[in-house]
């Protein structure tokens, strides 16, 4: 794979020791520097990206934070302007430009940082175990709160306990965040007085061991004008009561008229009513939107795990004692064949 090939390649460039080097830096050294491995698309930086700059901002008041994108074209070099401004304390975009990285499977990053913090999704999780193991570190996953730059708060036992991990190995210190614990205002503070200098990374002895063993085959995704569900305001659910992908269609159109994205639970995805990219939970995505609404959800802890820490969480279940309603902070017992006609019926058309 390009990934491996790229930070073996890179270790080579910084070697003899390249993580000598970087034990040497943090020991004599108690001064941050952050990498953020970013995620773009479109000519722009993803919000959970700029969730783990605020994530790296926490580390340190006098943090200096280098932002890495990796792509090829024109599309990565808007998205480098875009990353430029996005947050003040950016004091740096790398960009690596090669036709190797024209898709997100995983890419190299520059050695001499104290930390090195990208969001928890699919490329945080292909990426930094890798780079974790080629540095002989361990990564810290899913925090949620940085206390000190040594100190962090992560879920464990699906989100029912959280733990305090002091860092006690060499550096870097490699950290995926959970986005949804360090939110950025919807509109991405876009000022262009604050505009990072962008930088080209030497890529001269990429391309060595490039042979890897995964290749891209292609990218899905769903041709749809609703919101991300990992960063909606607005998550309406539905669950096994659904019954059928036909009548999940009613979760669709409400979700439509509420400009809501759409999530489900494992057991709709495994029925097969939704693909399982919708799935919120334990094994699915981990959200926290303004409003998050459930129909025929029973609120086991997995699904609970991914939602959680939504800000009002709606209910509706036919069920009394169906446990959604423990964390629920409004519940209605009904059946959402009624419910959900009515709510359709009764909430004014989109524009
Ligand atoms: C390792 C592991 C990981 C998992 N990860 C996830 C995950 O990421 N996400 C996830 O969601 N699950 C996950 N699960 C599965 C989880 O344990 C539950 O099985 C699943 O969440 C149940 O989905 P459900 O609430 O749709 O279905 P059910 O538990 O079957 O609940 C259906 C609910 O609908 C109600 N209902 C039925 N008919 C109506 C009606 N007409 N009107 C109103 N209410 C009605 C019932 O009262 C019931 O409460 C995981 C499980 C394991 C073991």
């Amino acid at each position: 794979m390009a990934s491996v090939a790229a930070l073996r390649a890179l270790r080579k460039r910084i070697s003899p020791s390249f993580t000598s080097r970087i034990i040497a830096f943090t020991s004599n050294s108690r001064s941050i520097s952050t990498l953020v491995l970013a995620e773009h698309e479109g000519g722009a930086i993803k919000p959970q990206s700029v969730s783990a700059v605020k994530a790296a901002k926490s580390l340190s008041n006098d943090n200096p934070i280098s932002l890495l994108l990796a792509g090829s074209g024109s599309a990565l070099h808007e998205a480098a302007a875009n990353a430029a401004s996005c947050d003040p304390s950016v004091s740096e975009v790398l960009v690596a430009d090669s036709d190797e990285f024209s898709h997100p499977l995983a890419e190299p990053w520059k050695g001499g940082y104290s930390h090195v913090i990208t969001a928890s999704g699919s490329f945080g999780k292909n990426i930094l175990p890798r780079a974790a193991a080629l540095l002989d570190v361990s990564p810290i996953t899913d925090v949620i709160e940085i206390s000190d730059p040594h100190l962090f708060v992560r879920p464990i036992y699906a989100g029912n306990a959280l733990c305090t991990v002091r860092y006690t190995g060499a550096g870097p210190c490699l950290l995926t965040v959970r986005s949804t614990s360090f939110p950025v205002p919807s509109i991405l503070a876009n000022s262009k007085s604050n505009e990072a200098p962008i930088t080209q990374v030497d890529l001269s002895t990429f391309g060595e061991d490039s042979v890897g063993k995964s290749r891209y085959v292609k990218h899905t995704s769903q041709d749809t004008e609703r919101p991300d569900l990992g960063n909606a305001r607005v998550v309406v659910t539905g669950g096994r009561a659904l019954k059928s992908a036909e009548n999940f269609k009613m979760i669709e159109k409400l979700a439509e008229k509420l400009a809501a994205a759409v999530g489900a639970t494992r057991a709709a995805v495994d029925a097969g009513y939704v693909p399982n990219d919708l799935q919120v939970g334990q094994t699915g995505k981990i959200v926290a939107p303004e409003l998050y609404m459930a129909f025929g959800v029973s609120g086991a802890i997995q699904h609970l795990a991914g939602m959680r820490d939504s800000k009002v969480i709606v209910a509706v279940n036919k069920d009394a004692e169906a446990p959604i309603f423990q964390v629920a902070d409004y519940g209605l017992v009904g059946d959402i064949f009624e419910v959900i006609p009515e709510l359709l019926e009764k909430l004014p058309e989109t524009k």
